[in-house]
């Protein structure tokens, strides 16, 4: 709703209720609509000021309506009104304009912001565009370059960065009246000026085009933005305003909104984690931490250095390797400096001290080892952590998919082990596994959570299991494309139907920029490789495929060599190129082990390798590894690059259809009975039995399942 009131004098203040962040439900839009004609029929009444309910103006359209049918007065009609009015009408703004919000602000004659308020028209985030004439009247204000950039990404920005394009006024103190005079408004009405362009316009949107298409691959919105704003660049206003309205019925239609919202949605879900021994943010306190260690000053240990420091943690950095302290202590502070300038911090709040003793962390409160990946290693820094640090002290291993446990079980207080596995750069990548064992406290587990919040990372609780969620998911995948290459498609068909899908790399180019290996040194640890293990193609009763041991086993270990699925410019190269001697080894491959290579459909390598992958994310919400289908999509989206635009794993399963997964994982598995990823999981037959439910249903059909032992 929205609330009336005369301020002493002339003034009419409309306040936006509907909390958290006011956003324009139907009963707002109708209380605007209401109070905006009560201030125009009080001859009293000589300027109107529209402001938000506690301290925030407007966080935009209701995202929560779009599901249902349309109610109450449409915004596009409701904003031009507004700005048809002859009073003088400002927005008064705190807290957040965003979308809607910033599209009403628009519609006003003036705005006058909080210098900490921030705005923007994040819609194509969401898979929309700013359908409330912001694409429209945005770039009237702005100019149509300014205005193609915020639109385009979606970037929020202080009022500050606003004021300097013209588009408010700032001010320090908190907004409790504004005046307006009365001067014409002729010139304030954004919808009757022309739209100011650069001379070279067409190569403006043609660049912005191109750009945008290869930013996200595949997402329609970026694309839609454009076009609303070429519609803005050459067409008058009530043309660009038709334009706007066409391009988002289309998005609004399209399952790439629905996808969008969800993952907007989803990752708030995945912030309010509950275990399944009923521990959650409500029953269970963080600490606050304000010293901490990090253990291994590798490539992920010194991002994890900067993460901390970043949000003002002092941080003892261990590295028990000299020439390899004396490189991060290099590395690591012009690293925290570049990071802090990016995010516009002045000075770098937290402090840092280097050492090559691990004596040096026993005042800290929590200690994050990142060594290398391995069990006995670990073992060994864990045995010597519990000895040396403050009873109480927080015990977090970077693992990237052991045993949590075992880890625990060699400290005096298993209960405060938990996993904080971080993604690398671990400063720039905003997933964080936080993975509790059987024996992590509650108190551990908040405590990591709320660390990753404070390091704006997306947290995401996961049960303690190989791999635990993203790498135990990736592993079906991986293995789909290796069996793929050795029936006969290349590494570029693999990757360019992926690519296509929407990753921003395929397998087999991801695979060479993380270092070939990585994956070899874990299968030889299996047991899976390694001398004395014979080279067959079933290895441990089921399907194995040798191809990436060998790839290793021939110096090829990826984009560190210059060499490895592909070929690049010489060791540290980035621009993959096609190999021959790639051809040549599938081919000898191929011939020792009896296979006759066969032309491979692109569905067919898009459905083995993703559906193997969701596959395996019904198996974890089976086992309960992750809380719900929302953990598994945010985990996805945040650290393994899929396309937002698809929502996640299971939610595209949903949307592609759960019985038609289960019929292809049958007729794959089939194909393929040697490999028991196909094998669909017991989870997607009952949720088929029971008529494919929406994936928000998942979770609490699950937790049933689960009482009445079905699963
Ligand atoms: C035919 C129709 C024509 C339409 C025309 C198009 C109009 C327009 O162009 C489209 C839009 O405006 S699209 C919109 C464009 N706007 C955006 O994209 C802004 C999206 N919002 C944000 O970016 C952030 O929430 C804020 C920065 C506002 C606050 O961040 P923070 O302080 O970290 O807090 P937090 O944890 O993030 O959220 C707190 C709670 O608020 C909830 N909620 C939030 N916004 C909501 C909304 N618009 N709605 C509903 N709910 C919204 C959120 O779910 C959460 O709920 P929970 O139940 O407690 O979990």
């Amino acid at each position: 709703m929205a609330t009336y009131s005369r301020l002493p004098g002339s003034v009419a203040l409309i306040t936006l209720q509907n909390p958290p962040v006011n956003a324009l439900s139907a009963a707002v839009r109708q209380g605007i609509v209401d109070t905006v004609q009560r201030a125009l029929k009080d001859p009293k009444v000589t300027s109107v000021v529209i402001c938000g309910q506690n301290g925030k103006f407007c966080g935009g359209a209701d995202i929560r309506e779009f599901a249902g049918p349309m109610l109450g007065p449409p915004l596009v009609p409701m904003i031009h009104a507004i700005e048809a009015v002859d009073k003088p009408v400002a927005a008064a703004i705190e807290g957040v304009a965003l979308g809607g919000g910033l599209e009403l602000a628009l519609g006003c004659h003036y705005r006058i912001a909080h210098s900490k308020a921030l705005l923007g028209l994040p819609e194509v985030t969401l898979g929309l565009l700013p359908g409330a004439g912001g694409s429209q009247r945005l770039p009237r204000l702005i100019g149509l370059t300014a205005a193609l950039d915020l639109i385009t990404t979606g970037r929020q920005h202080d009022s500050s960065f606003f004021s300097s394009l013209h588009l408010l006024c700032v001010c320090s103190q908190s907004i409790s009246s504004v005046c307006v005079s009365g001067q014409s408004l002729d010139s304030r009405r954004l919808s009757t000026l022309p739209c100011p362009c650069p001379p070279d316009v067409d190569s403006l949107l043609d660049k912005t085009m191109v750009k945008v298409r290869q930013r996200s691959r595949g997402a329609l919105a970026p694309v839609a933005c454009v076009q609303a704003l070429m519609a803005a660049a050459s067409l008058p206003y009530t043309q660009g305003m038709e334009k706007e309205r066409d391009l988002l019925t289309t998005l609004f239609n399209s399952g790439q909104a629905r996808a969008l919202q969800y993952a907007f949605f989803s990752q708030r879900v995945v912030g309010k984690w509950s275990l399944p021994s009923g521990a959650s943010w409500d029953n269970s306190a963080a600490r606050t931490i304000s010293k901490a260690a990090v253990i291994g000053l590798g490539t992920m240990g010194r991002g994890i250095v900067v993460a901390l420091a970043l949000t003002g943690i002092s941080v003892v950095a261990v590295e028990t390797q000299e020439k390899q302290l004396a490189e991060a202590s290099q590395v690591v502070p012009a690293m925290l400096q570049r990071e802090a300038g990016r995010r516009s911090l002045a000075t770098p709040p937290g402090v840092i001290s280097f050492s090559s003793n691990l004596q040096d962390v026993c005042e800290v409160e929590l200690v994050i080892e990142a060594v290398f990946e391995d069990m006995s290693l670990k073992l060994q820094v864990f045995r010597h952590l519990t000895s040396v640090c403050r009873p109480g002290t927080l015990l977090c291993s970077n693992t990237s998919g052991l045993d949590i446990d075992r880890l625990a079980a060699v400290t005096q207080s298993p209960g405060l082990v938990v996993g904080m596995h971080f993604f690398a750069p671990a400063h720039v990548m905003k997933l964080l596994e936080v993975v509790y064992g059987p024996r992590s406290s509650p108190e551990a587990v908040a405590t990591a959570m709320q660390l990753g919040k404070r390091m704006g990372k997306v947290s995401v609780a996961v049960g303690n299991c190989p791999g635990f969620v993203g790498n135990r998911m990736l592993k079906p995948y991986l293995e789909q494309a290796n069996f793929l290459l050795e029936e006969g498609a290349t590494p570029q068909q693999v990757d360019e139907v992926l690519e296509e899908f929407g990753f921003p790399m395929g397998v087999f180019r991801m695979s060479d920029l993380s270092g070939l290996d990585v994956g070899w040194r874990i299968r030889k640890e299996a047991g899976l490789t390694g001398p004395g293990v014979e080279s067959t193609r079933t290895r441990q009763g089921r399907r194995y495929s040798p191809l990436p041991d060998q790839v290793c086993e021939a110096g090829r270990l990826g984009q560190k060599t210059g060499r490895g699925w592909y070929q690049y410019d010489g060791p540290g190269g980035r621009v993959a190129r096609s190999d021959h001697w790639v051809n040549i080894f599938l081919e000898a491959y191929r011939a020792e082990h009896g296979l006759v290579a066969r032309s491979i459909a692109p569905e067919e390598i898009l459905e083995r390798c993703l559906y193997a992958l969701i596959n395996e994310g019904f198996n974890i919400l089976q086992d309960a590894m992750a809380a719900g289908p929302e953990d598994i999509d945010a985990i996805y989206v945040f650290g393994y690059g899929w396309p937002r635009h698809h929502g996640g794993p299971m939610f595209h399963a949903g949307q592609v259809g759960l019985g038609r997964i289960l019929e292809r994982l049958q007729h794959h598995h089939h194909n393929h009975p040697d490999v028991p990823h196909l094998k669909p999981s017991t989870l997607l037959r009952r949720l088929v039995a029971v008529g494919s439910p929406p994936v928000q249903k998942w979770r609490e059909f699950i937790n049933k399942e689960r009482v009445h032992s079905q699963l």
